[in-house]
């Protein structure tokens, strides 16, 4: 598979190459050269696969110049229950990424927070960690990681890279504005190849940072910059195998559609569910929940994108969506273009010199149906009634962003097929917004009992691009 950029002005480059790159030379995001088709036959022999045998079936198609046989001793590796243990029902936590029916048969949730750190991040992260050393260690390289996080990538790829030899991971998370859970996660991994530091600013000052860095073609060469965030495609490709996993656990039958809703920020988490549904997964609609950062609906409902500045993007429940500035909406934009990446820089270019574009009245906007989407967004008083409701009727503790999509999904009135929502993140991580809902903190697993009371380590710095370069440097 040949991957290319979304601008179009970058190195075609193989997967392993584009492992290593994250951001294209361009300032665009890498893409593969088309979506693999699994016919209805496939779906048939894949539907009665365990989950890392499933992903590897996917995986080898976009992975191809990694060996088969090494791919599958990495996938297998890492999707096993020893791995991902926290499910809902623990005899389940063999299948990785357990249904919980609320409804038989009608509206469930997609277990993908029982990894290590509790949320979705997990299930593309530990395959990262263990790609990233298989490749340095046959290339002989090492990488600088440089990532942001609004609460839950950070976390993720610091359990997954922690300790490796040939990785260091700088991660840039908004100061003051995650969970204590989610901060304590992070701050307090004392291992020398993990770096935190607290950006005074938004989730998307610090992903600002982390693309201007790596624009900077002469210091990502110099000091090795690499990424671990959704604009690395290996995450993508990793988040797609859930959507399969998701529709045999409910449809029916192989071939009849499932809906499924997300709870959505960057647009990593759905745009893999976009591409499962090119690859030929019968998913009939895609549900898009926003939080009060709503930028994503009103391009949905309106077709005009805008992303807002840090100082128009709330502090809100549902902390890890708090995002304005959806990173991966441009893989899809690119898509939605015909894959016209002339096209593309023009809208990348009128979002730079008019701060949005407004795709109304053009034929992209008449194709975009094809696509499947419907969109919504909540509120924090809609999630707290939805977490309540959904425990007071199904004694079912759902995470503040399980609950945006779980109230969107049920404004979308689907009835015609099953509804999934992904469930990204187990309500421990969020104990203050759930004891306001319920009247009573969640459970959580035994060995993260003293979590917040671990030391942190932790480096505050503005949100300002040199200083985190001149911290990088002097540390990588
Ligand atoms: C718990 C949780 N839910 C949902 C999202 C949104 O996913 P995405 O950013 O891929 O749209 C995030 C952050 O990515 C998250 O951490
Ligand atoms: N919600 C994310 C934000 C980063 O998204 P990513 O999918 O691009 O890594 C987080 O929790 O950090």
């Amino acid at each position: 598979m040949e991957y290319l950029s979304t601008r179009g002005q970058a190195p075609v480059l193989k997967f392993s190459d584009i492992l290593l790159e994250g951001l294209a030379a361009d300032g665009g995001l890498y893409v593969p050269a088309h979506y693999p088709h699994i016919p209805l036959e496939e779906l048939e022999r894949l539907s009665r696969l365990p989950y890392g045998e499933l992903a590897w079936e996917l995986l080898r198609r976009y992975l191809d110049d990694i060996a088969e046989d090494d791919l599958a001793r990495l996938v297998v590796r890492t999707y096993t229950a020893t791995r991902y243990p926290f499910a809902r029902h623990p005899a389940r936590a063999a299948r990785i990424t357990p249904l919980t029916w609320l409804e038989e048969g009608r509206f469930g949730l997609l277990e993908l927070s029982n990894g290590p750190t509790l949320a979705f991040k997990d299930m593309a992260l530990q395959l990262l960690g263990e790609l990233f050393e298989y490749v340095l260690e046959r290339r002989d390289e090492r990488l600088n990681i440089l990532g942001a996080t609004s609460g839950d990538t950070g976390s993720a790829a610091e359990y997954a890279m922690r300790g490796r030899e040939r990785v260091q991971v700088f991660m840039l998370s908004p100061a003051g504005r995650m969970s204590p859970f989610q901060r304590a996660q992070m701050y307090s991994l004392q291992e020398p190849n993990i770096h935190n530091l607290a950006v005074e600013g938004t989730f998307d000052d610090a992903q600002d940072i982390v693309k201007a860095v790596s624009q900077d073609a002469e210091f990502k060469r110099r000091h090795r910059i690499g990424a671990v965030n959704s604009i690395n495609w290996a995450r993508i490709a990793a988040q797609v195998v859930y959507y399969f996993a998701g529709y045999f656990q409910s449809a029916e039958r192989v071939g009849e559609p499932v809906a499924f809703a997300v709870p959505s920020g960057n647009f990593g988490n759905i745009l893999a569910g976009h591409i499962a549904r090119q690859m030929g997964l019968p998913i009939g609609c895609l549900i898009l929940a926003t939080n009060e950062n709503d930028v994503l609906d009103e391009f949905f409902r309106t077709g005009v994108y805008r992303p807002r500045a840090s100082s128009e993007t709330f502090a809100t429940s549902s902390p890890s969506m708090d995002i304005s500035k959806a990173s991966n909406f441009e893989r899809f934009v690119f898509d939605l273009v015909g894959r016209d990446a002339e096209a593309l820089r023009r809208l990348w270019q009128a979002l730079e010199t008019q701060g949005y574009f407004d795709l109304k009245g053009t034929p992209y906007w008449a194709r975009l149906p094809e696509f499947g989407f419907v969109s919504g967004r909540s509120t924090h008083a809609d999630r707290l009634a939805t977490i309540r409701d959904v425990w007071t009727r199904h004694g079912v503790l759902i995470d503040p962003h399980t609950a945006d999509a779980v109230t969107v999904a049920r404004c979308a009135g689907i009835e015609d097929t099953p509804v999934v929502v992904l469930e990204t993140a187990q309500a421990a991580k969020f104990a203050e917004t759930l004891r306001e809902a319920v009247g009573f903190e969640p459970p959580r697993p035994a060995e993260l009992a003293d979590l917040e009371q671990r030391p942190q380590r932790v480096t505050r710095l503005p949100a300002d691009v040199q200083q985190v370069k001149d911290y990088v440097a002097a540390h990588a």
